[in-house]
């Protein structure tokens, strides 16, 4: 199996989440097709469009509706920027092959990664594995053992056992060269069966690697499945502490907490200078033992001159992720005699919510003055502290030998 991340990646490739969302969801019921009900607080296809739209690597994204569902998916999707919709059809393979056309109508990708909307937890991790497989192969799947005895029956008695070494459970995001796999879709046969898009490549002759999946990546299929909680291991609170501090100077826009603030003077910086979201990158990179903001993002790097610092603090939240972690909470505090902050602050906690992926409510955002003293009581610079607590899996032995 492929399972080593690569975050070198090739950077001048297009990319393309293909998202199929145009079931009935007949086997979980409910009052509407499973993909558009909420779980943990949002419709499941929200989650796996959140997913690419939180990977670092540039990702278009379409999604595949049912008829009628349109409303249903905007509503869904409200907020989430460029995400193109289009119709499906009867079957899985109709809808994939609908929005494989519309990609090729749209201009075509390198690569795409089709996605069932009914998987809401898909790590940056997964994806990563995918890419990097793709390097070497046309097509690669996420899989995981079997891990009970398997075995054939008819009439209800057990016929011959099964060996189940050489079977793996196949997930989703299958990740393929478009053309591809545009071209197997093209010659399947209509009518003919395919549960999954592998099968199709397979029937292309095209190879597909075998990349580790992760057992969070289930597929909801029955209403049980939406009162599961995430499988994961043990998990343990770990709280990352930030701090930073820019100095203020005329001619500059002033960035705090991912949205600009009219104000007379400015951060100085090598990126946009938003002592806020660096304060929160650095207390993620913190929870997490990642080392800080400098290391992943230097400032000798031209590369990040005047970079938004949303995509530092989105990165983080992908490395905190890609560990297998879920971030609990921020408390931001924001440090400055003017401007005032008050009038901003939903519209920060918003933006850092957006950014996170995370419900407002994950967000605290409050901000002090020092008395007039200090550097930022005489307006010479503005600081900002953030605290991030993260549930995270307990690390392994050997991960404790390693850091011993
Ligand atoms: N004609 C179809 C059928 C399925 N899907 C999508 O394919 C994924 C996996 O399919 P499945 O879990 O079987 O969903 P449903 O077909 O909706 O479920 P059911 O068979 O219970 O009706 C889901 O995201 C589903 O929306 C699709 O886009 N078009
Ligand atoms: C595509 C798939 O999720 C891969 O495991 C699976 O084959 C979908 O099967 P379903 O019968 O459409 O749920």
């Amino acid at each position: 199996m492929n399972d080593a991340p690569s975050l070198a990646g090739q950077p001048g490739l297009r990319r393309t989440a293909l998202i199929v969302a145009a079931g009935k969801g007949l086997r979980a019921g409910g009052d509407i097709p499973k993909q558009y009900a909420l779980h943990q607080g949002k419709p499941l296809l929200r989650h796996s469009v959140e997913a690419f739209v939180g990977w670092p690597r540039e990702c278009a994204i379409m999604v595949v509706i049912g008829q009628g569902q349109q409303a249903l998916a905007e509503a869904a999707l409200e907020g989430l920027g460029n995400v193109s919709i289009v119709t499906g059809g009867a079957e899985r393979s109709d809808s994939v092959r609908a929005g494989l056309m519309a990609i090729a109508t749209q201009g075509g990708s390198d690569r795409v990664f089709i996605h069932d909307a009914a998987r809401p937890h898909l790590a940056s991790a997964v994806l990563d594995r995918l890419d990097q497989a793709l390097d070497a192969q046309p097509g690669a799947v996420p899989v995981l053992p079997v891990v009970d005895s398997l075995a054939r029956g008819e009439g209800g008695l057990m016929r011959d056992a099964v060996d189940r070494a050489a079977l793996w459970r196949i997930q989703t995001p299958q990740a393929f060269h478009f053309e591809a796999i545009f071209a197997a879709h093209l010659a399947w046969p209509q009518g003919a069966l395919a549960t999954d898009d592998s099968q199709i490549a397979r029937s292309a002759g095209l190879d597909v690697a075998l990349v580790e999946g992760d057992e969070a990546l289930k597929k909801i299929t029955f209403a049980e499945d939406f009162a599961m909680d995430t499988p994961r291991t043990a998990t343990m609170p770990r709280t990352g502490l930030g701090y930073d501090v820019h100095r203020l100077a005329a001619g500059e826009e002033l960035w705090l907490g991912g949205i600009r603030i009219e104000h007379d003077r400015g951060l100085v910086g090598h990126s946009d200078a938003d002592v806020a979201l660096h304060a929160i990158t650095d207390a993620l990179l913190g929870a997490m033992a990642l080392g800080d903001i400098g290391e992943h993002f230097p400032p000798s790097d031209p590369q990040w001159r005047g970079a938004d610092s949303a995509r530092f603090l989105a990165h983080a939240a992908s490395l905190v992720r890609g560990k297998g972690a879920e971030i609990a909470n921020i408390d931001l505090t924001i440090i400055c005699e003017a401007p005032k902050i008050g009038p901003h602050k939903r519209a920060i906690q918003q933006r850092i919510a957006d950014i996170l992926q995370l419900h407002p409510d994950q967000v605290g955002v409050k901000a002090t003055t020092t008395e007039r003293l200090g550097f930022t009581g005489r307006g010479e610079g503005i600081a900002a502290q953030a605290v991030a607590t993260v549930l995270a899996p307990f690390p392994s032995p050997s991960a404790q030998d390693a850091s011993a």
